[in-house]
């Protein structure tokens, strides 16, 4: 009979033990760290390939876009798709803002447009398109005014494709963002934004230049795009090239929310690539009314200023009212630039537009804020194109909003009675 070495005889009586006892914890450790040594070594490549060159930043910030795709948050796909959407129109915008040429023609409503609106639009249209194209989508503008103005068309075809050519995309952000290829794309992408139902589904709602009057003055206006999901606002983007996050001289910012996550700010700039850290921002939850300022429109027709001067009086505010232009209203009271944002009707006939409340009354609610209608109640987003059930519009702190609301209902009683919603 052969002898056994002990060598060979230790080594099968180890065998069942290295199988059923050491292999499977080696395989759970090795389960257990396996994603940190994975997110080490994708996190070690990129910091190899960044040294000094302007090549290798590009790759790593791509590799930190990529990253913030997989973020698994809900709604950081559509968070991020919806700013750099935001962003690249913001470069069209800025270039027609600082140039003569403005192609500025009256819509039927007798309100202004600019070849930036139609720019605009038809960019964060064919992001959208590209990224969600199963999303319906609501949008301020429409082409008629193009489609009869061949020299219109070419001004915004040619400033579309200064824009795409002046930032410097990678293919993977060409492919999520789209591109724009001729004319009647263009054209196109633009009549994307006709959906009636806001109630049902998801749909985004864009005002391409929220202020329109405020951007040819020279003052602030805001690109302004929001998410809505069976009738509520999941998900807003603001993009305000002439505001500043804080005493500096409007270098722009880039707000967005989600419900549930709070409101960021990062700084706007032309490269889509740098986007950099965001910062989380907050309303002032002061202890009085006495304490707030208002921030209210210009435009003398777009609110009750007189009414809304009365209010002022009422709740005891005595600094001056900051005025400026669109929903970047909304997002200087979300950034502590203010407290009350109040828009009362000049008159009960207007319907408020969906597009003009969508991304700032998120942004401003996960501030710490609160939206009301001048009765005081909800607001409703679920009825089409237009704000159906509620007249008069209130944003501030939650921490003096049951003293605001009741004051300002005291006088929309008062002055209009109480409305009846038209559904
Ligand atoms: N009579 C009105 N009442 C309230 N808002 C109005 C009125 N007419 C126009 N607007 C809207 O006011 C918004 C700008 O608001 P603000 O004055 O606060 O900057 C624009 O979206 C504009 O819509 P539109 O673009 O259809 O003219
Ligand atoms: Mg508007």
């Amino acid at each position: 009979m052969p002898r056994i070495s002990p060598k060979r005889s230790t080594a099968i009586s180890i065998k069942p033990l290295l199988f059923f006892v050491v292999l499977p914890i080696l395989l759970g450790i090795l389960v257990t760290i396996a994603p940190s040594i994975s997110s080490r070594i994708y996190t070690f490549i990129p910091t190899l390939l960044c040294s000094s060159t302007r090549v290798t930043t590009l790759i790593c910030s791509r590799l930190s876009l990529r990253t913030m795709a997989t973020n698994s948050a809900p709604y950081a796909r559509e968070r991020r798709i919806a700013e750099l959407a935001v962003q690249r129109a913001a470069i069209l915008t800025r270039a027609v803002y600082t140039s003569k040429v403005k192609g500025t023609v009256t819509k039927e409503d007798k309100s202004p447009v600019t070849l930036a609106d139609f720019g605009a639009q038809s960019l964060v249209f064919a992001a959208l398109h590209a990224s969600f194209p199963n999303d319906n989508i609501i949008g301020e503008e429409d082409s008629s005014d193009l489609r009869s103005n061949p020299e219109l068309t070419s001004l915004v075809f040619t400033a579309i494709q200064d824009a795409l050519s002046s930032n410097e995309q990678g293919a993977a952000e060409s492919a999520e963002l789209g591109t724009i290829s001729n004319e009647q794309e263009m054209l196109e992408y633009i009549d994307k934004g006709d959906c009636k139902d806001s109630a049902t589904g998801r749909v985004w709602a864009l005002d391409p230049i929220d202020g329109t009057k405020g951007f040819l003055r020279g003052g602030q206006y805001a690109i302004a795009l929001g998410l809505l999901v069976d009738g509520e606002v999941k998900v807003g983007v603001l993009g305000c090239p002439n505001l500043s996050a804080g005493e500096g001289e409007g270098e722009g910012v880039i707000l967005s929310a989600v419900r549930g996550q709070g409101a960021i700010v990062k700084p706007m700039s032309a490269d889509l690539d740098s986007i950099s850290e965001p910062q989380q921002i907050s309303m002032n939850q002061i202890s009085s009314t006495s304490e707030a300022s208002f921030c209210e429109g210009v435009e003398a027709g777009h609110s009750a200023q007189d009414l809304q001067a009365k209010i002022a009086q009422a709740l005891g505010i005595t600094a001056p009212s900051v005025r400026m232009d669109s929903q970047a209203k909304y997002a200087a009271i979300s950034m502590g630039q203010g407290e009350i944002y109040l828009r009362l009707p000049t008159k009960l006939t207007y319907e408020e537009k969906i597009w003009d409340h969508a991304a700032g009354s998120i942004i401003v609610e996960e501030a710490g804020g609160e939206l009301v209608d001048m009765y005081g109640d909800a607001i409703d987003f679920s009825t089409g194109r237009t704000f159906k059930r509620n007249k008069g519009f209130i944003a501030m702190p939650k921490s003096i909003a049951e003293d605001v609301k009741k004051v300002v209902r005291e006088f929309a009683v008062e002055t209009y009675g109480r409305w009846k919603s038209s559904l």
